[in-house]
């Protein structure tokens, strides 16, 4: 090969990741694609490194412990701030069902921050084709729903109910069925109430802040900032039946749009980040006071 072409040729090469740096510190859009691949990317590596690691023990709910450490660096790598108000309303003696609002694959960063032990997500068929991904899901003991096979899914529902009795479980249910990066919820689907109903174990909301300040997939913008998880007040099911179901999604729904609602309004006025450690961050300012309510999970 020509020796003025092969240098041209080292000196592209060199410059190339020069070229990608200069464009990720400068270009929101471009550090949106970057920041989502690498989110993508940690998960299906994560979970080829860990999924043999969990084989060994077989499915079962105790590699939910694995799930979680693979995804608590994240956080951090992306300089997002959790804040996590009354967590001590997750202390329960017996299993429950967890409600939350879904606004995009980033909500499993919040999940993580707070799920308690013996606790499953419900999710959604589809996820359990992703290779490793699907079987370190398989293996954490995810339970699968087919939302397009209703009478599938509700049986799947009934046994996960008595299964919560015999082996105390609780689950994680997302009822808005689907990623909702709107500024409200959407309305909720019944399956988690019927859950809690059959299995008359309490439901505990939670609400996770709108990620708007950091986040947005339509203006491809991707900062570093503060979510908020409030964990409510949970709500009893003892005694109720389906005919109550209705009902019961109503005031919970209801409870969560209120919560949400207002911690809209508190964290625009309360903005406090941690330095992410995939490069530039927002620069919106000084970090301000991290609040009194400031508490992680130990
Ligand atoms: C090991 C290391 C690993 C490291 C790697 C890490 C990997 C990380 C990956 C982590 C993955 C995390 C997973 C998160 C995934 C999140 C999701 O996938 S969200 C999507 C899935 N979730 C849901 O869909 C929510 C649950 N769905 C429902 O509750 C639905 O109700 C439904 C059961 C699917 C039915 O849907 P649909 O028919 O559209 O809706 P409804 O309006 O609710 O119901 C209609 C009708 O049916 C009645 N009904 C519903 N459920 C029941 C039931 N269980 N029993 C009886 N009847 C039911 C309901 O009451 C309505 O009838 P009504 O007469 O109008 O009342
Ligand atoms: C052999 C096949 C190889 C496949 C390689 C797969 C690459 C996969 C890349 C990344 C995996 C990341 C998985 C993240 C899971 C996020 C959970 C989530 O948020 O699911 C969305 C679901 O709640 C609602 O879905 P919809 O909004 O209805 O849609």
């Amino acid at each position: 090969m020509d020796p003025l072409l092969l240098l041209l040729l080292l000196h592209g090469l060199l410059l190339l990741p020069l070229a990608a740096l200069l464009l990720y510190r400068h270009s929101p859009p471009f550090q949106f694609l970057c920041k989502v691949a690498f989110f993508n990317c940690w998960i299906v590596a994560l979970a080829t490194l860990l999924s043999p690691v969990a084989a060994l023990r077989g499915r079962s709910v105790e590699n939910m412990r694995l799930l979680r450490a693979a995804l608590l660096p994240l956080k951090h790598l992306y300089g997002i701030r959790m804040r996590v108000r009354d967590s001590e309303l997750l202390r329960l003696p017996g299993p429950f069902v967890i409600v939350c609002n879904h606004q995009a694959s980033l909500d499993l960063m919040g999940m993580v921050e707070v799920i308690p032990e013996r606790c499953v997500p419900i999710a959604k068929r589809e996820l359990l084709y992703l290779g490793t991904v699907g079987w370190a899901c398989w293996l954490s003991g995810i339970i699968f729903i087919d939302r397009c096979r209703r009478d599938a899914a509700i049986e799947v529902i009934a046994r996960t109910a008595s299964a919560m009795r015999q082996e105390n479980l609780s689950v994680w249910v997302f009822p808005e069925g689907t990623r909702n990066p709107g500024k409200s919820m959407l309305p909720f689907k019944r399956g988690a109430f019927h859950l809690a109903v059959q299995a008359q174990v309490p439901i505990v909301p939670i609400v996770i802040s709108p990620y708007w300040d950091f986040f947005s997939p339509e203006e491809k913008r991707f900062t570093s900032g503060t979510c908020t998880i409030r964990v409510l007040p949970r709500v009893e099911t003892l005694g109720l039946s389906p005919k109550d179901v209705p009902k019961l999604t109503e005031s919970v729904r209801q409870a969560m749009a209120e919560a949400l609602a207002e911690m809209s309004m508190s964290d625009h006025r309360d903005q406090d980040m941690e330095q992410p450690l995939l490069g530039p961050g927002e620069d919106r300012g000084s970090p301000q006071g991290q609040g009194d309510t400031a508490r992680s999970r130990k």
